[in-house]
């Protein structure tokens, strides 16, 4: 396996489309880069998702916005419930429809689980870094829970106000965004790309 690549750049572009994301990736990675910028304000398409695992979407997205011209990185992220066969996964944000009404597909994930003792899931984060010559530098995060109803908190985005996380007792649409920070698949997946590439 080669070495790592590191970023070396000072603007990096945010291939996300989603705001909650874009938000908790330039806390997460505020401490490592000068700018950032959303592939949203550089009006670059949002690409369609055809890949089947969280890592292949995530590696498709960022080369997609790396091909402009600049360092990107991209976050493929979704609700793995094993009472579901894995469902919503990487149909998470697929399951909000597209209004993205995640109370409706909240409910989509509890009738699911109607009559079912394991309730248990996971959110699972892919990042990937991609340079515009083709490289990418990708990893994987987890952090696993329990799904509560009804949901719970105004805090954070998606699935948040049901995921309950191990060792809590606030859900992540309770908690204080920081306290996410501290424990999240996003989180997770940052600890180890910051190793890799940012420090
Ligand atoms: O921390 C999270 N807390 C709650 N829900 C979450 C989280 N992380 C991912 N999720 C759910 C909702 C999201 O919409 C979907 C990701 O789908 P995913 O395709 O990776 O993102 P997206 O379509 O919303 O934006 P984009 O592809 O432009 O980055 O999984
Ligand atoms: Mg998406």
């Amino acid at each position: 396996m080669s070495a790592p690549r590191r970023f070396t750049g000072d603007t990096l572009v945010i291939a996300s489309h989603n705001k909650g994301k874009v938000r908790e990736i330039a806390d997460l990675l505020g401490p490592y880069v000068a700018t950032f910028t959303a592939a949203g304000e550089l009006g670059l398409p949002e690409p369609e998702e055809t890949g089947t695992t969280f890592i292949a979407n995530a590696e498709l997205k960022a080369k997609a916005a790396a091909a402009a011209g600049h360092v990107a990185l991209a976050d493929d992220s979704g609700l793995v419930v094993p009472a579901l066969n894995g469902d919503p996964g990487i149909y998470s944000a697929r399951w909000a429809g597209p209004a993205k009404d995640f109370a409706m597909a909240m409910r989509k994930v509890e009738d699911g689980l109607a009559g079912k003792a394991d309730r248990s899931a996971y959110f699972v984060c892919a990042l990937s870094l991609a340079w515009p010559d083709g490289h990418v530098e990708t990893v994987e995060g987890r952090c696993h829970g329990t799904l509560v109803w009804p949901p719970r908190g105004p805090h954070g985005f998606g699935y948040d106000p049901m995921f309950l996380p191990d060792a809590h007792e606030l859900t992540f649409g309770e908690m204080d965004p920081a306290r996410k920070h501290e424990m999240s698949h996003r989180a997770d997946a940052f600890r180890q790309l910051v190793e890799r590439c940012f420090r």
